[in-house]
């Protein structure tokens, strides 16, 4: 939840620039021309818009992500027959954190649905019109007496694109940065220093952005579009290809990188807190 409330303003201007419009002049110059103007308009609230919907699920998404991470441990341990204080190779960590975003995009996808149009409709609002949502409640209710249960999943596979590779750079380069460091001063990964396990955390946060911004865009755009305006993800990604060329695929990248490195070092040290005070209560 710290980390939302840290990143959310940095993940709203990543979102606006994304579903930017194509063809007309750029509402936004940058990252930070886009977080001075909405500032200057919206206020300190505008710059939270849309926080509800992923600080209500940002628990049961991580506490998903994890146990889905152990579930993928586990069925590699079985595959290979392995005990489970055995240590698991790169390829088996990479597999389970891939395995992770499986059940995860079960709450992921409509959170990520509700949160980016209540993110991107104070464009109505600009336009003298009145803001359709009213919250994330009200969204959710809206999309489902709209278009029912599809209408609130809408971009599921756009999401499960996004992160299952992400999760694996994710868990893969968490990992190897932390068995370097130990390896370095002649630890076990577990007695590493909160500030090592920070600056992991940092490193694995930035590997799942250089590989989930392209599927991130199309997404982004995919479940903020009006009904009917794409035929489907493939034709998201050629209409921004055909009107907005190669680097239309990078938009966003700027402010998903800064908020990377701190929100993932803060969730992974989070994490690791908790892991030992669990093991110590046990
Ligand atoms: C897209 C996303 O939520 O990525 C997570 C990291 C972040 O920056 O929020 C990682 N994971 C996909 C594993 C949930």
């Amino acid at each position: 939840m710290c980390s939302t409330l840290v990143g959310h303003p940095i993940d709203l201007v990543k979102v606006r620039m994304q579903t930017q419009a194509s063809g007309t002049k750029p509402a936004f110059n940058g990252t930070f021309d886009c977080l001075s103007q909405t500032f200057k308009r919206e206020g300190v609230r505008g710059l939270y818009r849309g926080v509800s919907a992923p600080m209500t699920a940002i628990a049961p998404i991580y506490a998903v992500v994890f146990w889905g991470y152990d579930m993928g441990g586990r069925l590699t341990r079985k595959h290979y027959d392995m005990q489970p204080n055995e240590p698991m190779s790169l390829n088996m960590i990479m597999f389970a954190g891939g395995f992770s975003a499986l059940p995860t995009t079960a709450i992921m996808a409509p959170s990520e649905r509700i949160k980016c149009l209540l993110q991107v409709q104070a464009n109505e609002i600009e336009k003298g019109g009145k803001p359709k949502y009213k919250g994330m409640v009200d969204c959710g209710v809206k999309l489902f007496r709209e278009g029912g249960i599809r209408s609130v999943y809408k971009g599921t596979f756009a999401t499960l694109i996004r992160d299952v590779p992400g999760s694996v750079a994710w868990f893969g380069a968490y990992e190897v940065v932390k068995r370097k460091l130990a390896e370095a001063q002649g630890k076990e990964p577990g007695e590493l220093s909160p500030l090592n396990v920070l600056f992991a955390g940092g490193i694995g946060g930035v590997a799942n952005w250089c590989v989930s911004i392209p599927p991130d865009v199309v997404k982004s755009r995919y479940q903020t579009a009006p009904e009917g305006m794409y035929k489907g993800l493939g034709d998201v990604a050629s209409t921004l290809m055909k009107e907005e060329g190669p680097g239309a695929f990078f938009k966003g990248i700027g402010p998903a990188m800064i908020r990377a490195f701190p929100a993932n070092a803060a969730c992974f040290l989070g994490m690791e807190l908790s892991r030992s005070l669990l093991g110590f209560m046990d």
